[in-house]
């Protein structure tokens, strides 16, 4: 196979923000754990990087081998680092400042007002500490209007200026991807209605306040919509399956944002971009982490098919069409606790 090089494929070593490089084969879960080959995964497998700058640089070669290269890696891999994407490193340590303040452990008891009411709540916190999930979460709607706890001082301030700058992000990505698909640059957004996307993002804190109940964090799933970014406060536990069967370990590259490709990218380019399982482990407690997963969508009533340009004789259409609202529904979710219904959707 040719070697691909180019100025968006950076590759790097697994490290810590300390500089450390790590391995994170989970040697206390082999311990405790006999059933290891269901939590360790590797380090090994490179995650590719992406310069975002590089993709709107003035020296059209430069722009256009970008363009193509972040093709190769929504095909090859559906999942990478996006870096110098214009968030500074200070607005990500108030977004972290503000998640950890809010979930503070003394004040549990004011974030009960946020606990479901009904499936139009815009604001949703919650504590799962169970075999099957562990983390403490707040779940806020980001776009198209914004909202947030008011409490504490900061925190709401801090979140919207990271949620501006991330749009800046989808209408980047949407229109380098619709280059590298090899239409014009409003292609997705168009076909998303990213104007008026729909924007739900999921502050986590592992483990929760009290010991969690076993390893998983999050246990496997896809997310819907265009694509999910995420930031972390420290490289523990995320995984991503890759195409070949492989679980990776997510080592981010400090300040860097993880993008994976979601399920209604899968569903508009029939099967071409494909949403990845991912999860979570919490490591017996030792490691306090902090995610921020935003989870970018197309508007809620965008009818959401696979697109004509995708589908011909050999390649019959592989999912319904719906709305992304309908999709959100399937599984009997609501528009704030979001869930796959890529399964349902699918056409046997
Ligand atoms: O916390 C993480 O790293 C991932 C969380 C996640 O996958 C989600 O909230 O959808
Ligand atoms: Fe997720």
């Amino acid at each position: 196979m040719a070697e691909r090089i180019s100025p968006v494929l950076i590759n790097h070593r697994p490290f810590e923000p300390n500089g450390t490089i790590i391995n994170s084969h989970h040697s206390s879960f082999l311990d405790q754990n006999p059933n290891v080959d269901t939590i360790v995964a590797v380090d090994d497998i490179e995650i590719p990087t992406v310069d975002f700058s590089v993709l709107f640089s003035d020296d059209l070669e430069k722009r256009s081998k970008a363009i193509e290269n972040i093709g190769h890696v929504c095909e090859d891999f559906g999942f990478f680092y996006l870096v110098n994407h214009g968030v500074s490193e200070k607005v990500f340590e108030s977004v972290f400042k503000g998640i950890s303040d809010f979930f503070n452990p003394t004040e549990i008891e004011d974030r009960k007002q946020y606990e479901k009411k009904n499936p139009t709540d815009r604001i949703r916190w919650g504590l799962r500490s169970s075999p099957g999930e562990n983390r403490e979460y707040l779940k806020v709607i980001a776009h198209p209007e914004y909202h947030c706890p008011t409490k504490p001082a900061g925190f709401s301030e801090a979140m919207e200026e990271y949620f501006k700058r991330l749009r800046i992000i989808v209408d980047g990505l949407g229109k380098a991807f619709s280059k590298a698909m090899g239409f014009e640059e409003c292609y997705i957004e168009k076909a998303f209605k990213l104007d008026s996307g729909f924007d739900m993002s999921a502050m986590n804190l592992y483990p929760p306040n009290f010991r969690s109940k076993g390893s998983i964090g999050v246990p496997n799933h896809t997310d819907p919509g265009f694509f999910v970014s995420l930031i972390q406060d420290v490289n523990s536990g995320l995984q991503i399956l890759s195409h070949k069967g492989d679980w990776i370990n997510v080592n981010m590259p400090p300040n860097a944002i993880f993008i994976n490709l979601g399920d209604h990218l899968e569903i508009l380019t029939n099967g071409k971009y494909k949403s990845h399982v991912h999860r979570v482990v919490v490591d017996n407690n030792k490691v306090k982490r902090i995610s921020v997963a935003t989870l970018h969508g197309p508007s809620l009533d965008s009818f959401v098919s696979p697109a004509p340009e995708f589908v011909d004789e050999s390649h019959q259409p592989i999912y319904r069409g719906m709305t992304y609202k309908q999709s959100l529904e399937v599984n009997g979710g609501d528009e704030i606790d979001v869930q796959s219904s890529l399964e349902q959707i699918r056409i046997e």
